[in-house]
């Protein structure tokens, strides 16, 4: 009998018929809107595949015979890694092959903020610029020759490590648990406490993971110790940042600005204070989504998959 495999958001045709080929596929590509027959399909379900369910003790009660939860995301906050591993099961995810794209999306952060992109265009689609010129005040800064300061000095910091220092001249500091050799010959990193960081950098970039280390790692502290002219940047997870602390920060004027791809809750409510601030420049959790990436992520969460329920061993096991 072949194995079972639920398939709980939408995902490219390639990749379905890859699993399809050697396992039974229950799809659910809106799975909250199908609860009943979702949870029905789990209890037969030897494989799960998708982003963003959170499998915790509750969920696994519903999946008797689960073998592998195949994250289609590089985070896995939201997957019990200690339930997990304490019942047998095995778990993977897509690192590497979106490091690119997501360091595109922070450039694109970084670029928005520093030269105000979004405001002008407003202001040039509303007609402003003609009414009444463009004038000093509404000058960005530059970010050539600046120094960024990436916490969390993985795949995808790297990444942006490289095109902060070979595309933009770019003096770049780091602060990870341990040191990243590679990045400080590649890049000329410099490995940092988080205050000098703080202290020295332009752009502050967190790039950690959301573990119970990083939640709320950046606070009203990490606020006070950055320059008051720092664009502050997120694209990990929303809660490595304490909200209102940022929110606190760009109100008073502690920094200049912030990019921020992810947000405490998602979608963000539309009575957020950050997105009535025309200093923080907001995109819907979109680090990786190009239509390329998002089918190599769909490819390896789809060979994960079939390997953890054929019993082979996974590209890319979380532990
Ligand atoms: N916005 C989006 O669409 C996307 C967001 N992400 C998020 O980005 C995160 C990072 O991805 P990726 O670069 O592939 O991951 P990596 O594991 O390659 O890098 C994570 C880095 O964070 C550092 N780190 C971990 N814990 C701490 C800590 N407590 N303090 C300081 N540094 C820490 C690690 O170094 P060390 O272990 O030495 O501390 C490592 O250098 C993902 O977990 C995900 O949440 C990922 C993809 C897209
Ligand atoms: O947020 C996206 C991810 O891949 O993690």
């Amino acid at each position: 009998m072949k194995p079972t495999v639920v398939v709980y958001n939408s995902l490219y045709p390639e990749a379905l018929d890859y699993i399809n080929q050697s396992c039974h596929v229950d799809y659910f590509p809106g799975y909250k809107e199908k609860m009943p027959d979702f949870l029905k399909a789990l209890k037969t379900a030897d494989g799960i595949i998708g982003s963003g369910l959170r499998v915790d003790e509750e969920l696994l009660e519903q999946a008797p015979n689960l073998k592998i939860v195949s994250n289609k995301s590089v985070g896995y906050d939201n997957l019990d890694i200690p339930l997990l591993k304490e019942r047998g099961i095995q778990a993977s995810n897509t690192p590497g092959v979106l490091d690119d794209t997501v360091a595109d999306t922070i450039m694109a952060l970084i670029l928005s903020a520093a030269r105000r992109v979004p405001e002008l265009d407003q202001f040039v689609k509303s007609g402003e610029w003609s009414a009444q010129g463009f004038r000093d005040h509404q000058f960005g800064v530059d970010v050539h020759h600046k120094t960024l300061g990436i916490i969390g000095m993985g795949g995808i910091g790297s990444t942006l490590a490289k095109r902060a220092r070979f595309g933009f001249d770019m003096n770049i500091l780091y602060h990870n648990r341990s040191r990243n050799e590679q990045a400080e010959h590649t890049y000329d990193a410099v490995y940092c406490t988080m205050e000098e960081l703080l202290r020295q950098s332009d752009f502050v970039c967190v790039m950690t993971p959301l573990t119970p280390q990083t939640k709320g790692m950046i606070g009203d502290a990490e606020f006070a110790g950055m320059k008051e002219t720092a664009i502050f940047i997120n694209a990990s997870r929303g809660a490595v940042v304490d909200e209102q602390a940022l929110i606190r920060a760009l109100q008073a004027g502690q920094i200049l600005g912030a990019g921020l791809d992810v947000f405490e809750q998602e979608p963000v409510s539309a009575d957020n204070p950050l997105l009535a601030l025309p200093n923080v420049v907001t995109l819907p959790h979109i680090g990786s989504a190009t239509e390329e990436t998002r089918k190599k992520m769909a490819m390896l969460a789809a060979e994960n998959v079939v390997a953890g329920v054929t019993g082979q061993p996974l590209k890319t096991s979380i532990y």
